[in-house]
């Protein structure tokens, strides 16, 4: 039987990860992180020495683009071949780039499908599906479509509180990405059955707790 599939979109920084994996634990579903898989293939990209702005050049890194995750108690496990990436991917470095990567219509193709192949295997009752474009790209026909928002001034005050004060990243750099990747995709406002969740004024366990919520209310579970 198909998973009941709950797609959240927003910004960067808005608690797209840390609430979904929260949400999900709550209801016993699965957790799939998009974002994580652009990060990776950015990461092989700078590994390899690609130009990123070469499309063909990103797109040929998908016939070796070895991709595994592993849930893990503080979120996925990514690993690429035998490599265990998952702090790197979150590295400074790759947040700066992996716009480029994902700008690439044959990269966001291929990719959608290895997220729908995931989706489709899902052992238990739900997954939660986070990104940029679940919503409305992804699985447009989820029982639950939320887009996850907050203030940009409160995004980048969480964000930082992430980061070791030497990798702290910039509010430009944050804003930054945020444009880049409206470009492609629009993750600042709801489409049409969309429920905006903004957690401006929300602590955390509040906002988990208004998803759920939104959840049993959808599904009648
Ligand atoms: N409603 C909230 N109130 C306070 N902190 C939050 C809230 N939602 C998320 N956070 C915190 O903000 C930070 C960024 O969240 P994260 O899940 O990484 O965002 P995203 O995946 O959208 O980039 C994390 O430290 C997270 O715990
Ligand atoms: N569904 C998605 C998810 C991520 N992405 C890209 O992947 C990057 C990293 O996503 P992320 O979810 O890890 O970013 P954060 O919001 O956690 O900082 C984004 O900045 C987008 O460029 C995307 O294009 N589409």
């Amino acid at each position: 039987m198909s998973p009941i599939v709950v797609a959240v979109d927003g910004p960067a920084g808005s608690g797209k990860s840390s609430v979904s994996i929260a949400a999900a634990e709550r209801l016993g579903y699965a957790f799939l992180d998009t974002g994580a898989a652009y990060r990776a293939l950015a990461w092989l990209g700078l590994e390899r020495g690609v130009d990123l702005d070469d499309a063909d050049a990103v797109v040929a890194l998908l016939d070796d683009f070895d991709y595994r995750t592993v849930p893990g108690a503080d979120g996925t496990i990514v690993h690429i071949g035998l490599h265990d990436v998952t702090t790197a991917i979150r590295e400074p470095r790759v947040s700066a780039v992996v716009s480029d990567v994902a700008r690439i219509p044959a990269v966001r193709s291929a990719l959608n499908e290895t997220f729908r192949r995931l989706i489709d295997a899902t052992q238990v009752p739900g997954i939660v599906v986070e990104g940029r474009d679940i919503t409305t790209v992804v699985a447009p026909d989820a029982a639950v479509r939320i887009l996850l928002t907050a203030s940009e001034e409160v995004r980048i005050a969480r964000r930082s509180k992430d980061l070791a004060p030497a990798q702290a990243a910039t509010a430009g750099q944050l804003r930054e990405r945020d444009r880049r990747d409206a470009q492609v995709v629009d993750f600042m406002t709801a489409a049409p059955g969309v429920t905006t969740l903004d957690s401006t004024d929300l602590d955390f366990d509040q906002t988990v707790d208004a998803v759920v919520a939104l959840v049993h209310e959808r599904t009648g579970a």
